[in-house]
């Protein structure tokens, strides 16, 4: 049997043996190994810090785990022996020249990471050490101070002692999160834990007593009583084993309440008297009379003040919330400055608490301020990448593409034309009008370089995460898409309403500029003339046409059905839809605008009835369409009387049918029904997921009635009940085949008949035979087992040299099959 070495502290454990295994100069590694594991900094950092380094077991950690081209700087009392991608050299962590050294090799780089795993007892040159674990910590926070750069980390060995919750706090002061843990390779007999402080909040100043282990450490003469576990927490009472304080023997203690209202230290009073009085002496107390005087000093406060032992933290909140009060009506609210021995602790904590809210609010104020930006910059992004998308769909002519296709004059273009376009100077621009060119032109320029500036900015994990999310959702629609012929009409459909509404607008816009241009061209004709502007002011028309080409159809939608799709369409079609418009202009002779886009044409017949033009047309059927999409695909659908053949299939269009047939509604009442809270939503800069999403749900419930919804349920229920194409096909197939029995029988009854060779009796006993023969089915035969191996495996269709009906089966069923066979044979 082994026996097992036993060395003090039993150092021969298992992670010494691992260290051993994986090279690690000290057993030391696992404990950073473990902590990274936990907090997962050394990943994220590119310059690390390790004080106190010797044998150099973490820096090998370090420099396995860093990202390559990282810089390690490994510095102890001792010498290290070299390690590869690190650099180490022998220094006192506490002395100016360790200081020197490091700043030397950091140059201007600050550390992502500080390490200090110092512990002075350990040390080779022990005799040096003049400070404590708790002082080399400090020591180590103070370089660390210097070279961790913001939102760095910093890890300190510290053992569990008086000294250990100062330096905690000096700790949280840093740092936005400091925790203590034990790795588990740490042994449990050791008192060393580590503490693990996030977020370096880089202060610009710190005061030194921060940093000063005579400050840090200085011992309280005599302990300061806990008043506040006494107030705070009153019902867990401890019992006093000390006996008494020097020089305080007596047990009931009385203060005047002006005293209480008065102190900085009020919780002092609370934890440490009995009572709060009221009580006048002779020469009496004015700032006690008022008090006592003062209608916030009601009963029940008394009542608290009168025993101070017995109340509880409700009571307590009570009173000190009194003493603000009266401390507010007595204007002693301000803060005083403190008494001065006091005052030389809790200033400089104060100032700290100070420069950092002041830090962290500016901070806030930045990040706000960032956010913002990004927000703007993912909302631009996403309105370029869904037209770039929409352009792949051919969804968009060419030129409503920003940027990309108007060269420069696109939507964030150098001299973007957009905005002038937009706030409709374009027109005055044209004609020379606009004496502020050169500002719009400056600042549409000063615009565009803020948004590129913004876009160097690196993208934060936001919009990655933002990025990622729609990348993924567009997977799960390509896949839906592959997969769910129901989603891709329903996408269909959508897409192809989207298109109307955006078509909406922009052809409103459109038509407004177009019809301004119109006007004011009438006017100033000859000025743009003279000027030599060309006529469409600064949009060059790359495709050398005007506002209207000359088949009649508007620039956009010219544009629009120039794409490939629309290759095969002759025009005639085309200009059915239009054809259809211009017989509903009015009368003046204004030319009625082409309208690329149906639910553009519903708002122009919309105008038209408006403006008291047939109001005829309110009454019929076809007005009501608002989905009147596309007129070259619904020609086929026309009935012979010419009307569109409408598949009404919802209980909600039946109802609307129905109200329309009978006079209940009219189109107008049906248009403006489609106007509702919902239509304008802003839906810029909102990712697609949540838009799909919401779609399903921000649809007004529109009424159908009991009738309407009958009828939806009988038609479903024909349509329902009609044969499948394969059971239709079937059919066909066997009555065809009956046919073809019937006429070979026919053709052999009359040959029969016409045998004169036969009386008539032996003609009619064949004729009856060749009838109960066509009558005997044959019998079916059974289909062949082919067997999935060999050739024939994962063969589809039919197997080679394999004829009539067959199965493909596995070897296994197929010897179970003739099993089956066998045992029913033997039965019989
Ligand atoms: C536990 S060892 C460090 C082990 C190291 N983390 C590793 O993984 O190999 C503690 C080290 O602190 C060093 N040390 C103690 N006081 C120091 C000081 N004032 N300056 C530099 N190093 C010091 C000791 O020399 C000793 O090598």
């Amino acid at each position: 049997m082994a026996i097992q070495k036993k060395h003090g502290k039993g150092r021969l454990d298992k992670w010494y043996k691992l260290a051993k295994e994986k090279g690690y100069r000290a057993r030391a590694a696992f404990k950073l190994i473990q902590l990274n594991k936990k907090y997962g900094f050394l990943e994220k950092s590119k310059v690390l810090l390790d004080l106190c380094a010797a044998p150099g077991s973490w820096c090998q950690v370090a420099a396995e785990v860093m990202p390559v081209n990282s810089l390690i700087v490994g510095v102890d009392l001792a010498p290290i022996k070299p390690i590869p991608r690190v650099i180490t050299f022998q220094s006192d962590i506490t002395t100016d020249k360790c200081r020197a050294t490091i700043r030397q090799h950091f140059k201007t780089w600050k550390a992502d990471t500080v390490l200090h795993d110092g512990a002075p007892n350990v040390g080779t040159a022990w005799a040096q050490d003049s400070f404590n674990q708790a002082e080399l910590a400090l020591q180590s926070l103070k370089l660390a101070t210097e070279f961790l750069a913001e939102g760095g980390t910093f890890v300190t060995k510290v053992f569990r002692s008086k000294d250990y919750n100062p330096l905690l706090w000096v700790l949280n002061q840093l740092f936005t999160k400091v925790e203590a843990t034990k790795p588990p390779s740490s042994r449990n007999v050791s008192a060393e834990i580590f503490v693990v402080c996030r977020g370096y909040k880089a202060p610009k100043h710190i005061d030194p007593r921060f940093l000063d282990p005579r400050s840090v450490f200085a011992e309280l003469a005599g302990g300061t009583p806990n008043n506040e576990a006494k107030v705070y927490n009153p019902e867990v009472k401890k019992r006093k084993r000390d006996g008494y304080e020097e020089g305080d023997y007596i047990q009931f203690k009385e203060i005047a309440a002006s005293d209480f209202i008065q102190t900085s230290d009020p919780i002092a009073i609370l934890g440490s008297y009995n009572k709060l009085s009221f009580h006048q002496s002779p020469n009496g107390d004015i700032a006690l009379a008022a008090l006592d005087k003062l209608p916030e000093t009601t009963a029940e406060i008394r009542e608290c003040c009168a025993d101070l032992k017995v109340l509880g933290r409700k009571e307590f909140k009570l009173l000190l919330k009194w003493r603000l009060k009266v401390r507010d009506i007595f204007g002693l609210s301000q803060k005083k400055a403190a008494a001065p021995e006091v005052a030389e602790e809790v200033a400089g904590v104060e100032s700290m608490d100070e420069e950092l809210r002041i830090q962290e609010e500016l901070q806030a104020m930045k990040d706000n301020e960032n956010a913002k930006r990004k927000r703007e910059k993912r909302k631009e992004n996403e309105q370029k990448r869904r037209e770039i998308i929409r352009m792949q769909l051919n969804m968009m002519a060419p030129m409503d593409i920003g940027m990309e296709e108007s060269g420069p004059m696109g939507e964030g273009a150098m001299f973007s034309l957009k905005t002038i376009d937009k706030s409709n100077g374009m027109n005055r621009f044209s004609r020379g009008k606009m004496i502020t060119v050169p500002n719009t032109e400056t600042k549409a320029a000063e615009e565009t370089l803020d948004a590129s500036a913004e876009a160097a900015e690196s993208d934060s994990e936001e919009d990655l995460l933002e990025t990622e999310l729609d990348a993924m959702y567009e997977q799960y629609r390509e896949r839906k898409l592959e997969a769910d012929t129901k989603y891709r009409a329903k996408k269909a459909r959508k897409e192809h309403k989207d298109d109307e509404w955006e078509g909406l607008s922009g052809g409103e816009d459109a038509d407004s500029d177009a019809s301004e241009l119109k006007e004011e061209d009438d006017d100033d004709s000859s000025d743009d003339e003279d000027e030599g502007l060309p006529k469409n002011g600064l949009l060059t028309d790359l495709d050398g046409q005007a506002g209207e080409s000359q088949d009649g159809l508007s620039r956009k939608a010219s544009a629009f059905f120039s794409q490939d799709i629309f290759k095969e369409i002759t025009g005639g079609s085309l200009l059915g839809a239009e054809e259809e418009d211009q017989e509903t202009a009015p009368a003046n002779g204004t030319k009625a605008r082409t309208s690329e886009l149906p639910a553009q044409k519903t708002m122009q017949k919309l105008s038209l009835q408006d403006d008291g033009v047939d109001s005829e047309d309110d009454q019929e059927f076809e007005v009501v369409r608002g989905e009147e999409e596309d007129d070259w695909e619904e020609k086929d659908k026309r009935r012979s009387d010419g009307r569109i053949d409408i598949d009404i299939v919802t209980a909600e269009a039946m109802t609307l049918a129905h109200q329309l047939a009978t006079g209940q509604k009219t189109s107008h009442d049906a248009i403006d029904d489609g106007f509702n809270k919902r239509a304008f939503r802003d839906k810029d800069g909102l990712p697609e997921w949540f838009l799909d999403d919401e779609g399903k749900h921000d649809k007004p419930q529109k009424p159908i009635t009991k009738a309407a919804a009958a009828a939806i349920k009988e038609k479903l229920r024909a349509f329902n009940a009609r044969p499948i194409k394969k059971v239709r096909e079937a059919k066909a197939r066997k009555k065809f085949k009956t046919a073809q029995k019937l006429e070979k029988l026919k053709k052999k009854s009359d040959m029969l008949a016409a045998d004169e060779g036969m009386t008539e009796k032996e003609k009619a006993e064949s004729i009856q035979k060749l009838l109960s023969k066509a009558k005997k089915q044959k019998p079916r035969q059974p289909a062949k087992l082919v067997v999935a191996r060999g050739l024939n495996k994962g063969v589809k269709g039919r197997p080679k040299g394999v004829k009539g009906r067959y199965r493909i089966v596995d070897a296994r069923m197929k010897k179970e099959l003739r099993a089956q066979k066998r045992i029913q044979k033997r039965k019989k």
